[in-house]
């Protein structure tokens, strides 16, 4: 199976194809929600950047509830990301949302979701997509983690390679109907289709990793169908950290005058906390040196990516025989185990994961301070994705890349170029521990 096919996640159910987007689109066009927004009585000006004054979390009026989770979590001030979104969101207006990995763009529709819900049993107001089903997972438990205090408020998780019927149930019962939907796009279309899950009452629209479920056309078709079974007046919030120039058309098609948090420069994505490396090697030599730099290096976890999942398999096979403390997580195994696996990960039971791209956006473990493709990506916005698991929230981290062929070379070279990130050759003797570790 191919890397490319490991990224596919709702491929285990029947796709309809239709091309509704732009006409979906056209049909919303007359409104002018995104403008100028009215909730609750108050109006809120698109474009007028009241989080640039915020200091804390506590000048965006959150619901107290929602304040008292924030405080629980940790969280002091809000990210930059935070303050430019959380005012204008919270108010109803559509967001295309492009920021840096790891700095919190999940907290930004988590929270001004939970602020606008008004929940109604049996019915659904927020649907929240994303491309992988460990990332949907992750999103539903930030869902609870910050609904902690809206004991009201319902959320759910549906994604494929799970038995249908037991989503079914969740839906049919009023009592377990959830308020708030997360999920991957096969699953969620096919739950539309056979009519478990009616989204008339859906308010607010969401699509994290936007660009990821956008450009693959089979997921778009998906994301398209389900897109016209909610209502026309709705919020529309779409986030990623690479936004191209082709795809940032296409999500604007779904949404109303929204606001723009856009990145215009690739430098601006590069991570500072991040140290990035490469090392020149051929093909045969990759498992020796990654031995060597798990010796050497003192990682609080790694994760290394591959491109197949028959790459990921043997690698982890080879890792644990060298008594590595290692765990796989790619496509090939169930659906069951691979949430089990992620769980261990992020418990901190395991300290080495190898992964194919299914854990290469989104996934949040903060102990990762290591990142290594042993197989380079084929394109620079993966890079970028797939080193961002290293250095979380402006936190240390380090990442080296193997590069064995030509292909890895003129890769490494676009990688420099889009992001003005230097790549440089790993030293010899090694590199410092405080330059990745945490004080
Ligand atoms: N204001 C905050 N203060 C402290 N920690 C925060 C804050 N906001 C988010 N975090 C934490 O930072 C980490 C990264 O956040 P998140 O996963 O939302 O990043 P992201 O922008 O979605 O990244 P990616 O593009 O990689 O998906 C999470 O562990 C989250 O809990």
């Amino acid at each position: 199976m191919s890397a490319e096919e490991d990224l596919i996640d709702y491929s285990d159910e029947e796709l309809n194809t239709t091309d509704a987007a732009p006409a979906a689109a056209a049909e919303n066009g007359g409104a002018k929600k995104g403008d100028l927004t009215a909730t609750g009585g108050t109006t809120e000006k698109k474009g007028s950047y009241v989080g640039i004054h915020a200091t804390g979390f506590r000048d965006f009026l959150l619901k107290p509830e929602l304040l008292r989770a924030i405080t629980d979590c940790g969280f002091e001030h809000p990210s930059e990301v935070q303050q430019n979104c959380i005012p204008q969101a919270m108010v109803g207006t559509d967001i295309l949302c492009q920021a840096k990995s790891g700095l919190g763009k999940t907290a930004v529709f988590v929270l001004t979701t939970l602020q606008q819900i008004e929940p109604v049993p049996g019915e659904t107001s927020v649907l929240v997509m994303c491309h992988t089903r460990e990332l949907a997972y992750q999103i539903k438990n930030e869902y609870n983690r910050f609904s902690k205090y809206m004991p009201e408020v319902k959320t759910q998780v549906f994604y494929g390679g799970t038995p249908i019927q037991k989503d079914a149930e969740i839906l049919k019962n009023k009592e377990t109907h959830p308020h708030i939907v997360v999920a991957t796009p096969g699953r969620l279309n096919a739950l539309i289709r056979d009519k478990y899950l009616r989204l008339g009452s859906c308010r607010i629209f969401v699509l994290d990793e936007c660009d990821k479920l956008l450009e693959q056309i089979d997921m778009r078709r998906d994301v398209q169908e389900i897109f016209r079974a909610t209502p026309k007046q709705k919020q529309v919030m779409m986030f990623s950290a690479t936004l191209s120039q082709e795809v940032i058309p296409i999500c604007k098609k779904f949404m109303q005058n929204p606001a723009e948090v856009l990145v215009d420069e690739g430098s601006k994505l590069t991570l500072h906390g991040l140290a990035q490396y490469f090392i020149k090697l051929d093909e045969k030599e990759k498992n020796r040196k990654l031995n060597e730099l798990l010796d050497e290096l003192q990682f609080n976890q790694v994760i290394i990516f591959v491109k197949s999942t028959l790459r990921a398999t043997e690698l982890d096979k080879l890792l644990r025989e060298c008594n590595f403390p290692s765990i796989a997580v790619h496509s090939g195994v169930s659906q069951e185990e691979r949430i089990k696996r992620y769980k261990e990960f992020k418990e901190f039971n395991k300290r080495i994961c190898v992964a194919t791209d299914v854990f290469g956006r989104g996934i949040d473990i903060e102990r990762i301070n290591l990142a290594i493709n042993y197989d380079l990506p084929t394109d620079a916005d993966s890079y970028l994705h797939r080193v961002g698991r290293a250095g979380r929230f402006g936190t240390k981290g380090v990442s080296i890349s193997f590069m064995s062929s030509e292909a890895d070379q003129e890769v490494l070279k676009e990688i420099e170029k889009r992001f003005e990130a230097p790549i440089s050759e790993y030293p010899e003797g090694g590199i410092d521990p405080s330059t990745y570790m945490a004080n």
